[in-house]
């Protein structure tokens, strides 16, 4: 009796989806860096995490477009980095705005011509305090950009990843996701919604050979982690519950999502990963 062929609904369309064999077959010789001809959207990405991303995202090959509220810092990183001799261009994006996070696809369409990779690093905490105390003002700050923008700016970068057949979405959440800081009540709820919104959209997304997954830091030296009134220092407890001894480097935090992006990592999605010197998953 003949075979009879059944597509798996879930399966993966596109180049991301094909098994590493036949991948090799098909690389050209210009092809030898793993994001080679991949063009990156980064939010929040002009220092701290997000930077380390782009800097890492471009020498692995992709043309990365760097964002942030700040034109002149948005300047300031696109020279590092062409300095470098990598392949960057840049604009300014309040991810809260929907003006400006239409304004960033379209400067990556002209520059770029498609979009592969989507990283949404911008993250914000106004408020060390009591969650209840927190008014609905901050509540709607933390919500929009933590939250609600990576959503939105997908939604519009959504059908270019589909003219390319596929791409990777990395959402950034945090450690605080999985263990509540104190003080940190509305930007621990924030962290841990992000989960969810990256296995929700892992899975409305997953037909088009789009993956969606998420960075998790732990205590990472930047400006945001060392500055005491956004974030109170937490290493005295990590190192004594977990055994930390440092805080993590920005650059430890690139790898995985450069990974993440690559077609190494075809068969993952839905997923959150924690980089953070210690486990706190089973
Ligand atoms: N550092 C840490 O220990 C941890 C950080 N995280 C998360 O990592 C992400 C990055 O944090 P980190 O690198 O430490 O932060 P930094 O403060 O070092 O960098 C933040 C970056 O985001 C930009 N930015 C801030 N607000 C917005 C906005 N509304 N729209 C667009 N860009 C914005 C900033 O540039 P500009 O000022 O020009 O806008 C800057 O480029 C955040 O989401 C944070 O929650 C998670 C766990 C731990
Ligand atoms: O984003 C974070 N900043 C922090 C500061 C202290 C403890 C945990 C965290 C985070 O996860």
């Amino acid at each position: 009796m003949a075979a009879i062929f059944r597509p798996i609904p879930w399966a993966f369309r596109g180049s991301l989806c094909l098994p590493l064999s036949a991948r090799r077959f098909s690389k050209t010789v210009d092809e030898n860096r793993s994001l080679a001809g991949k063009v990156a959207v980064i939010t929040g990405s002009t220092r701290g995490i997000g930077f380390a991303i782009a800097r890492r995202l471009a020498q692995d090959g992709a043309h990365v477009v760097i964002s942030s509220r700040k034109q002149e810092n948005v300047d300031e990183a696109v020279t590092i980095l062409k300095e470098e001799g990598l392949s960057v261009t840049g604009t300014m994006c309040h991810v809260g705005k929907a003006e400006d996070r239409q304004h960033l696809v379209t400067t990556a369409l002209k520059h770029s011509g498609g979009i592969d990779f989507l990283v949404c690093v911008a993250g914000v905490n106004p408020l060390v305090g009591s969650t209840l105390g927190a008014s609905e003002q901050i509540w709607d700050k933390i919500l929009d950009v933590n939250v609600k923008s990576p959503a939105l700016l997908l939604s519009k970068v959504l059908p270019y990843m589909e003219n390319r057949r596929g791409g990777s979405v990395v959402l950034v959440s945090s450690g605080v996701a999985y263990v509540p800081v104190p003080k940190l009540g509305v930007y621990n709820t924030s962290k841990t919604a992000l989960l969810g919104l990256c296995k929700s959209l892992a899975m409305e997304l997953a037909p088009k050979g789009i993956r969606v997954n998420c960075l998790v830091p732990g205590i990472i030296k930047t400006d945001f982690s060392l500055r005491e009134k956004t974030m109170p220092n937490m290493l005295p407890d990590m190192n004594k519950i977990f055994g930390v001894q440092r805080l993590g480097e920005p650059e430890e935090c690139a790898g995985l999502v450069s990974f993440l992006c690559s077609s190494d990592a075809s068969y993952i999605t839905g997923e959150n990963i924690m980089v953070a010197g210690f486990s706190s998953k089973l």
